[in-house]
């Protein structure tokens, strides 16, 4: 496909591309250093306490700040407060399964701000490089390591790229403009200065916008917000007469339709990662986020490129590589993707923008489905509360769309406006939570009556030994009415193959790294911990019951399927 390209050590991304130009109006673009996090900094609490048998390299402590977990009277079990009262208040059964990734924004960027969505129940914070300057960026990854520090959360960081896209300028500054009803607006590819932009004139950041655009063409405005017909064309303008009127608001999204379907020009040939992109990912390796969510991704290959990329600039990092569907391109390479990538995130604000929207829904499943027969984390993103970004409580619809992703038991729910710069952000995670909640039990109990929901889950070819261990362990689990899975994961695969089952007791996930911990956390039924163990089995376990019974998480009598990746066991055993 055209729109990706090699990338050989020799040869910096950057200086590889042979594809039409975008411009960008966030002009602050600054080569990171390398790996800044390295630097440690004195603090009063920087003491790891860890037991003498066991090894951790620099890269899995916590990075923030510099500041090591101080971990002493916790026996090294990292697990953060609300995960341990609602355990030790409600019970196992009242843990959510579905997880929730909220888009940090300026409503939400203080550190108090971002500690009251981990304490709702954000367990992935998303920063998108759409939005924002660098140092905004650097400060809320921060802030979000920070509080895992001090709080033993286990919040990932998802870096999104702005990818590719289409969009106008930033309005000189502007909250929004309005576009009447047949008045007539000008996009164009020259630049202005804000003293001298003449009116209802709008710069368009691709350079080859003009020559794309033909007499007839249809200009959707954020897919759909507002619409214009393209009656004219002068040069580097294109003259549009506005169809449906509505607010232009910065940067918004530009999508061009022709009798019914997609414009592919050469805007086709845009690369998947732009250069700007490529700045920005070297700055997310260097900051430690914990996933990359590639926007607009339309074949294998650009993951592929990527992955190898992070390996070569940080080897043996856990950064994960989320495929984006939202390109219409996308949907024909499907599976590939998802193969390729750590997981897949359903985009439905671009796509609605770039397929007929009446086909997102069918989309959403496919691609929910396909996610889990790959044993891929997938998040469903965009307008879940929409009208949350303005009012304190959802629309009856919204409250079905979520529970829709839930009954598909999505890995995860996505908060973009609604977080970033609406008016309830807690108000709309704390709807996620119940919503989520009450549809999981509500699956739960359906499922005993109902046999017409089959399993999706199909296997390897041969199947593998841990697939088979984990899918016995989750029909164990369930048909024994286990009150939880335990498993210990050093690379976190076991842990991932569990959830791919979707047993019906949640699944405690414990892991002697800081960052997988962290990776677990965007995956279903999960509930990650840190912790320090060694290759035998009855040691860990009976040292975890111990730390677990003294801070009250479980009780003498639960019922406990053990899964070991070590081992490759199965054990069904009651807390003593
Ligand atoms: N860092 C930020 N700074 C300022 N505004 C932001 C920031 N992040 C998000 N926003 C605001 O929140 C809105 C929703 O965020 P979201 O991440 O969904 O972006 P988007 O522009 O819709 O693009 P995408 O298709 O990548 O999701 C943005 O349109 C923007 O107005
Ligand atoms: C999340 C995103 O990028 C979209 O919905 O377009
Ligand atoms: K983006
Ligand atoms: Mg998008």
């Amino acid at each position: 496909m055209s729109a990706s390209f090699r990338f050989s050590s020799s040869l910096s991304p950057l200086q590889s591309r042979d594809f039409p130009k975008m411009r960008f109006f966030n002009p602050r673009i600054v080569v990171p250093n390398p790996i800044p996090f390295l630097k440690q900094t004195k603090t009063s609490h920087s003491r790891v306490v860890l037991p003498e048998n066991v090894k951790v390299a620099a890269s899995e402590l916590p990075v923030t700040a510099g500041k090591p977990v101080d971990m002493a009277g916790s026996g090294g079990l990292q697990v953060d407060l609300v995960t341990e009262t609602d355990l030790k208040e409600n019970g196992f059964r009242s843990t959510r399964r579905t997880k929730i990734v909220c888009t940090i924004g300026p409503r939400t960027c203080e550190f108090e701000e971002i500690e009251a969505l981990a304490v709702g129940g954000m367990n992935v914070a998303r920063v998108n490089m759409c939005h924002g300057t660098r140092q905004w960026h650097r400060d809320v990854i921060r802030r979000v390591r920070q509080l895992n520090e001090d709080k033993g959360f286990a919040v990932a960081v998802m870096m999104d790229t702005e990818g590719s896209e289409i969009h106008m300028d930033d309005l000189n500054g502007a909250e929004s403009a309005k576009a009447e009803d047949g008045e007539m607006w000008t996009f164009t590819v020259l630049t202005f200065d804000p003293s001298s932009c003449p009116e209802r004139t709008i710069t368009v950041n691709y350079d080859g916008f003009a020559e794309d655009v033909k007499f007839g063409d249809e200009l959707l405005v954020d897919g759909g917000m507002v619409r214009f017909l393209v009656t004219e064309k002068i040069g580097p303008d294109v003259i549009c007469q506005c169809t449906d009127p509505g607010l232009l608001l910065p940067r918004a999204n530009l999508t061009l339709w022709r009798n019914g379907s997609l414009v592919q020009e050469r805007n086709a040939m845009l690369p998947t990662i732009s250069s700007k992109d490529w700045l920005d990912i070297d700055f997310g390796i260097a900051e430690g986020v914990d996933f990359i969510a590639v926007s607009f991704v339309k074949s294998a290959e650009v993951i592929k490129t990527l992955k190898s990329y992070i390996t070569a600039r940080s080897p043996g990092s856990q950064i994960g590589v989320i495929a984006k569907i939202e390109s219409i391109d996308s949907l024909k390479n499907l599976e590939e993707i998802i193969k390729a990538s750590d997981g897949a995130m359903v985009a439905r604000g671009d796509l609605g923008a770039q397929i007929p929207i009446e086909q997102v829904p069918s989309v959403q499943k496919r691609v929910v489905q396909l996610c889990r027969k790959l044993n891929k984390p997938v998040i469903v993103a965009s307008q879940l509360l929409e009208s949350m970004i303005e009012y304190p409580i959802p629309t009856r619809a919204e409250v079905a769309d979520v529970s829709e992703a839930v009954r598909q038991q999505a890995d995860a729910l996505m908060l973009s406006s609604e977080s970033a710069m609406g008016q309830f952000p807690e108000k709309a995670l704390a709807v996620l939570r119940c919503v989520s909640l009450r549809i999981e039990k509500w699956r739960r109990e359906e499922k005993h009556l109902d046999a017409t929901d089959p399993s999706i889950v199909s296997f390897s070819t041969p199947p593998s030994i841990s697939e088979e261990i984990c899918s016995t362990a989750s029909q164990m689990a369930n048909k024994l009415k286990a009150d939880a899975i335990f498993v210990y994961t050093k690379t976190g695969q076991t842990a991932s193959l569990l959830s791919r089952n979707r047993p019906d007791c949640p699944i405690f996930a414990f892991t002697p790294s800081t960052s997988i911990r962290r990776c677990l956390n965007l995956q279903w039924g999960l509930i990650p911990f840190r912790l320090d163990f060694s290759d035998d089995v009855e040691t860990n376990l009976y040292r975890t019951f111990s730390l677990l019974k003294a801070r009250e998480m479980i009780n003498s009598g639960d019922l406990i399927i053990v899964v070991s990746d070590v081992l490759q066991s199965i054990q069904a055993i009651k807390v003593p």
